[in-house]
This record gives C-alpha cells, structure tokens and sequence, in this order.
C-alpha cells in the first residue's frame, strides 16, 4: 500500500497496536479512548495530508519499486535540492503542531532511509543483517507504517553499565538464541509515540562498555507493536478531554511516553538488524549517517517551533500593548535570532550537503551539531521569555465554560485586552499558558532538554569528534607569523 491516508492508518492501528497501559488500565482501541483518541486525530491529519492536491508533490514521491506514491521522507537524497525537498516536507509537518508533535512518522523513516542506504554496514556484523535492513526499510516505506523506538535503559543505577545491575534482565538483553530468533528480556526506559506506533525499533545509544563482544545487550531490531509480550506502560495523559480553547495543545498534541517492557520477546531473525558486536551497535547511528538525517527532521521541527513561541510572544506584545518597552523588544529579539539561527543551520546543513560514504546526499553534520546543541539551551529560555512576557496574564484564564457561564458578562468586561476582545484574550494566553505552564508545557520542556540525549553528554561528543587541527594550526601559525616579523 503507498502513501496512507488517515483513514487507512486508523484502520491499521485498531489490528496493529500493541498492549498498551495507562493509569492501571489496558487500552483496548487506541483510537477511540479518550487519553489518546485526539493525537490518534492528529497523525491522520498528517497522512491525509499526503493525499491533498495542495501537499501531495511536496509530501511524496513515486516509490522506486512500486511507481506509486510514497512519503518524502522515505527518499534516499541523491542531491541537494533532495535535501530540500525532504525538509519542506518536514516542515510542513512540524508546523501543523507548531513542532509540537517531535515524533512525527517522518523522524524515524529518516532513519531507516539512512540505515538502508548503508546496508554494507550491516553486512559487517553478518550478510542477512543487510538484507534485513534493506527489507525492513522497504517495508515501512510501501506500507507508510508508524514507528516509535527505545534507546534508553531503564535508569536504576548510572554508575554502572547494564550487566552490573542488580538484575541481569533488568535493561533488555537476549535471554536465548532459537532457531527463530531472539529472545528478549528485560525493559527499556522510554519511548514517545508508542502507543499510536505500529512497530517499535529497539536499537543501542548509549556505550556498550561490556568487554565480550557477545554480549547480551549488544542488538538491534524492529518488531511489531503488538508481538506478544511487548508492553508499554504509558505516563498519565495530558490529555484531560478539555476543549481546544482550553488546552489548544494538550488536546490534539499528546504523544505520550511509555516505558517498553519485554516479556520474553521474540525477535525473528529477519528482523534483527545487528547483534553481538559492541563496536558496530556503538557506532551505528554516526558512521551510518542515520543520525545525520535525524538531526535534519529535528531542525525542521526546531524552525516551526521557534517560529510558534515568537508568534505568541509578538501576539501577548501586541493584546496588552508591552512592545513600546526596550526589555520586551530585547526578549522578543531573542526569539528573532534563535529562529534565525535555526533557519541558517538547516539551510546550511543543506547547502554543504555531501554524499556520505555509502552514496547517499547527507547534510553537513557540523550546522545540525550546533542545533543539537542549542536548543536544548533555547527553548527553555524561549518559555522563560514568554512567562516573563505574560506574568498574571498566564494565570488570568479562565475556561471556556465560564467565558459561556453566568460570569460571563463580567469577564467579558475585565478580560479584555487593549488588542482583543476577553474571548480571544482568554484564547491566545491558554495557548501561551498551554506552552509555558501546563503539564503539557512542561513536559515540552523536558522534551527538549533530553529526547536527543543527554546534552552534557552531547557536547562532550562534540567536543571529541569535531575536527579543532585547523584552529589550532591557524593560532600557531598567527604565532609564528608574529615571530617572523
Ligand atoms: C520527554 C522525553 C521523551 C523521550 N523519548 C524517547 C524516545 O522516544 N525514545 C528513546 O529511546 N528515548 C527517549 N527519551 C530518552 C532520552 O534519550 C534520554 O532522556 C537522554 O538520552 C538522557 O538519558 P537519561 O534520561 O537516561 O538520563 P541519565 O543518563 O539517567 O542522566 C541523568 C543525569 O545524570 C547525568 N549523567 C548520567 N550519566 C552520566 C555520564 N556518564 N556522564 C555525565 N553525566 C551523566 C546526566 O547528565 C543527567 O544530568 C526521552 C526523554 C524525554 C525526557
């Protein structure tokens, strides 16, 4: 099947998704309960998406097997201008959520495009591994599937690598090699978008330090959401079934976050990826370009979200008239330059663009490093900014049922704003309350801190790979230089 309207994916989710937990409840029908009925919504929309007159072109293309049309981000760039047509595509996504939405579908085809593109690697490991790759990522592309992953081991003791716990099978390891595949036992920390996904990808981020290079934790796979023994026990939603003038974000954008338990799992061999090789799993999504193209949907969605926290600071500023005062034009300055900034490192990353080892046009790594970096740095601010900017107006927000109660006159009166009427006072602040103070907001926050690692951890990265010879040849010579004369 090519490119799925939302229709289809809801359909296919009612057979495919997996068993889902929530506040001691099994989820029969992700799609029609109410902690998830809504962002099950929202991914339809952006499917559908594909299949209007005025976003097909940019949003498929025509399937290199099948001549039919298939997601853009499913395309293996051979040029630049592919890069660009990738990141428009990306783009309009993340601006329907206002780059709420990290996990949208586009974020892991990416990866499984780049991955596929460097099959050799995998042949590395062993020769079915790369077939397995290449399959899989057909797979996904024909039948436009929804994928989540997990990364993280559960976070019981840091100190230690996952061998050293207290439980061997606490972080998941492969408990038994069969003839059919791998089994899998044990848990892994998180994973976004669960419980909408209709396969999950289990690979290795953080550093095997295990010595054995058959080590039980050394693997990389991608099953079905619903195999049996797979669980995933979600946080609470913040998705309380308020209206979209109450909550305008936590009621369309709730990915949720799920722990994934493996309860004896098995993995088919067709559709194991890597094992038992700690180099090639710690290496795998630098030296495959993956997380190359990764950080290039990232950037897609940093621009939309930027873009969205300007948009309601510059509306607050025009709704109580505070763009007269210098600091507020500094604060809204800043959002200015951190969308600037986001803008120019994607189309950076585009414009220096090469083709990686294996062929495939990636973009340039240094830009999208910088965006890694910043904007966990950023976006907190940004939303200190516009708590800064908002103040009492945050909290001044009543709902909607009491702007349609029998106060309503009164708040009508005193709620207004020098710009807006009280409704659309009251609208646009939830909206800004929704970013900066929700639970939802919140957890955007965190979000942005931590879902492409740790930054302490991301930085000392950089620092390590990031070539410094030509600086540090360039103040010695500026030395020498000084000398000579
Ligand atoms: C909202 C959200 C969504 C996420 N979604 C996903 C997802 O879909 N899939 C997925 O795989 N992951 C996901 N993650 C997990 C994310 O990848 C991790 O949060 C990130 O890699 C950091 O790991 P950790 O949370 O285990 O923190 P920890 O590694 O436990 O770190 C905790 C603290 O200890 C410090 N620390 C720990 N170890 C070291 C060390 N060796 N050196 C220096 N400092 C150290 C850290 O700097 C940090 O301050 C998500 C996270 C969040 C918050």
């Amino acid at each position: 099947m090519p490119a799925r309207t939302g229709a289809e994916y809801i359909r296919d989710l009612r057979e495919r998704q997996g068993e889902v937990w929530i506040s001691g409840e099994r989820i029969e029908d992700v799609t029609t309960h109410p902690a998830t009925h809504h962002l099950v919504q929202s991914l339809a929309h952006l499917y559908d998406m594909q299949h209007d007159p005025a976003w097909r072109d940019i949003l498929t293309y025509l399937s290199p097997t099948t001549n039919e049309r298939v997601g853009m981000s499913f395309l293996q760039p051979q040029t630049c201008e592919d890069l660009q047509r990738r990141s428009t595509m990306m783009l309009a996504w993340a601006r329907y959520s206002g780059g709420m939405m990290g996990r949208t579908p586009d974020y892991l085809n990416s990866s499984y495009m780049a991955l596929s593109a460097a099959s050799s690697y995998f042949a590395a490991n062993r020769q079915e591994f790369a077939k397995n790759v290449c399959r899989y990522y057909e797979y996904i592309r024909e039948n436009d599937l929804c994928l989540t992953h997990t990364l993280i081991n559960p976070q019981a003791n840091r100190s230690v690598g996952a061998s050293e716990q207290v439980d061997p099978y606490l972080a998941a390891g492969v408990l038994k090699e069969t003839d059919a595949g791998l089994v899998i036992r044990g848990c892994r920390m998180l994973a976004t978008l669960a419980p909408f996904s209709e396969e999950i990808t289990v690979f290795p981020s953080t550093v095997l330090k295990e010595q054995s290079n058959t080590n039980r934790y050394a693997y990389a796979f991608s099953i079905p959401s619903n195999t049996p023994g797979l669980k995933f026990i979600c946080r609470e939603s913040f998705d309380l079934g308020r209206s979209r003038y109450d909550h305008p974000l936590g009621s369309r954008f709730e990915e949720l976050d799920a722990i994934v338990v493996f309860d004896d799992v098995l993995v088919p061999w067709e559709r194991v990826f890597l094992y038992g090789n700690n180099e090639l799993c710690n290496n795998v999504y630098g030296q495959t370009g993956a997380v190359v193209h990764m950080m290039h949907q990232v950037a897609a969605k940093c621009v939309a979200k930027t873009e969205l926290l300007l948009g309601i600071a510059c509306s607050i500023a025009e709704s109580i008239q505070i763009g007269q005062f210098q600091h507020v034009q500094e604060k809204i300055a800043e959002i200015i330059i951190n969308l600037e900034t986001m803008k120019a490192l994607l189309r950076a990353s585009e414009a220096d663009g090469a083709p990686n080892e294996f062929g495939l046009m990636t973009p340039a790594r240094p830009p999208l490093d910088a965006v890694r970096s910043l904007y966990p740095r950023m976006y907190p601010r940004m939303v200190e900014i516009l708590q800064l900017l908002g103040a009492s107006g945050l909290m001044a927000i009543p709902t909607e049922a009491d702007v349609e109660g029998p106060e309503g006159p009164a708040i009508e009166r005193y709620m207004q704003s020098a710009r807006h009427n009280a409704r659309d006072r009251i609208r646009l602040f939830r909206l800004a309350w929704d970013v900066t103070s929700s639970a939802f907001g919140a957890r955007q926050v965190l979000y942005e801190r931590f879902f492409f690692g740790d930054p302490v951890r991301v930085a000392g990265g950089l620092y390590m790979s990031y070539d410094k010879q030509p600086v540090i040849k360039y103040v010695q010579d500026l030395l020498d230089q000084g000398q000579v004369e």
